[in-house]
């Protein structure tokens, strides 16, 4: 039997999230600038003749009662065009990312086994083919499908490149508490933002914190108003030495610090309250 192959799923992390506009059919339009890091969650297939999934890791529990776990439904969707009988996996995936929690991790955990099965299954999709089949799962999982540094629009998979980004570090704290997208959404009242104002580069974290620091998330202020340890998270995160800059994530609630280098954000780390969840590190997938 082939042996089983493993591909991760990182948090994307929203380091700045503007609303420009709203859909008739009630999604918004986003300017995003997302990268990913510093925690994963790890997906793993081996050949079954059936699809089939199992989630173990410390949030594993968290997603015991979900009826359509995303890895299936992006495996359904690539099977589906895959031909007749469709193929089969035995998937496990190791959930460590907290559930409903900004980062993304079912868009990461969707786009991971969209990454995983087109290689397990031969089909050789290609890029363009495997975003189209993303979108079609939700507006985060295209940007979670490249991992890397990029620049969302659209309601957030209409993809251009980052600034090229300089080494740093992010921290993620999460107060504990799960915050659903619509409602955060549904939330937020005001005027819209403008599409922010980005250089093709920047030289160091700081320079980078000094750009975001103009910029901001729009989805933070409803997202306290539902869930006040978003308030005490960002807190926290700001009073920590060598912290640049602290901001929630997409919709919440975990928030993240920025630090010149993953060193830093790991010192920090271990300042923040222990029953709160943590990660820190370097980027994913860019970053000098
Ligand atoms: C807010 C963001 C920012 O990156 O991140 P998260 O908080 O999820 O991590 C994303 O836009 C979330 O993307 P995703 O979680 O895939 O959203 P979807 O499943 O497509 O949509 C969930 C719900 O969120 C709202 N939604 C989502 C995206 C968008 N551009 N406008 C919206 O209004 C809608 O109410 C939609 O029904
Ligand atoms: N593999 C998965 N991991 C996380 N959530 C999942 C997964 N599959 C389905 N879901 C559903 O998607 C919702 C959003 O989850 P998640 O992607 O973690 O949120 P966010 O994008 O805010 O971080 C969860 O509340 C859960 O009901």
């Amino acid at each position: 039997m082939t042996a089983a192959e493993t591909e991760p799923a990182p948090a994307k992390v929203n380091l700045f999230l503007h609303v420009t506009g709203r859909r008739a059919d009630g999604y918004h339009l986003l300017d995003s600038l997302a990268v990913f890091g510093p925690a994963a969650d790890t997906l793993e297939a081996a050949p079954a003749r059936s699809l089939t999934l199992s989630v173990e890791g410390p949030f594993g529990a968290a997603l015991a009662d979900e009826a359509d776990n995303l890895v299936l439904r992006a495996a359904r969707a690539l099977a589906g065009a895959a031909g007749d009988p469709p193929p089969g996996a035995a998937l496990r995936l190791v959930k460590r990312l907290p559930v409903a929690s900004g980062i993304g991790g079912g868009s990461a955990d969707a786009a991971a086994a969209l990454r995983l099965l087109d290689r397990l299954w031969g089909l050789g999709s290609g890029p363009d083919r495997l975003a189209r089949l993303a979108a079609t799962l939700g507006a985060d999982v295209p940007v979670c499908v490249r991992s890397g540094p990029a620049r969302m629009g659209g309601v957030g998979g209409d993809l251009s490149p980052a600034p090229a980004l300089p080494e740093c570090g992010l921290l993620l704290a999460n107060p504990g508490a799960a915050l659903a997208t619509p409602a955060v959404f549904r939330a937020r009242t005001g005027a819209f933002s403008a599409p922010a104002a980005l250089p093709e580069r920047w030289p160091d974290a700081a320079a980078m914190a000094r750009d975001l620091g103009r910029l901001g998330n729009d989805l933070e202020a409803p997202a306290i108003a539902l869930c006040p340890p978003v308030g005490e998270a960002l807190a926290a995160l700001r009073a920590l030495p060598g912290c640049l800059l602290a901001r929630m994530s997409g919709s919440g609630a975990t928030c993240f610090g920025l630090f010149a280098d993953a060193a830093a954000a790991r010192r920090a780390a271990a300042l923040l309250p222990s029953a709160w969840w943590n990660a820190a590190g370097g980027l994913y997938g860019g970053g000098a």
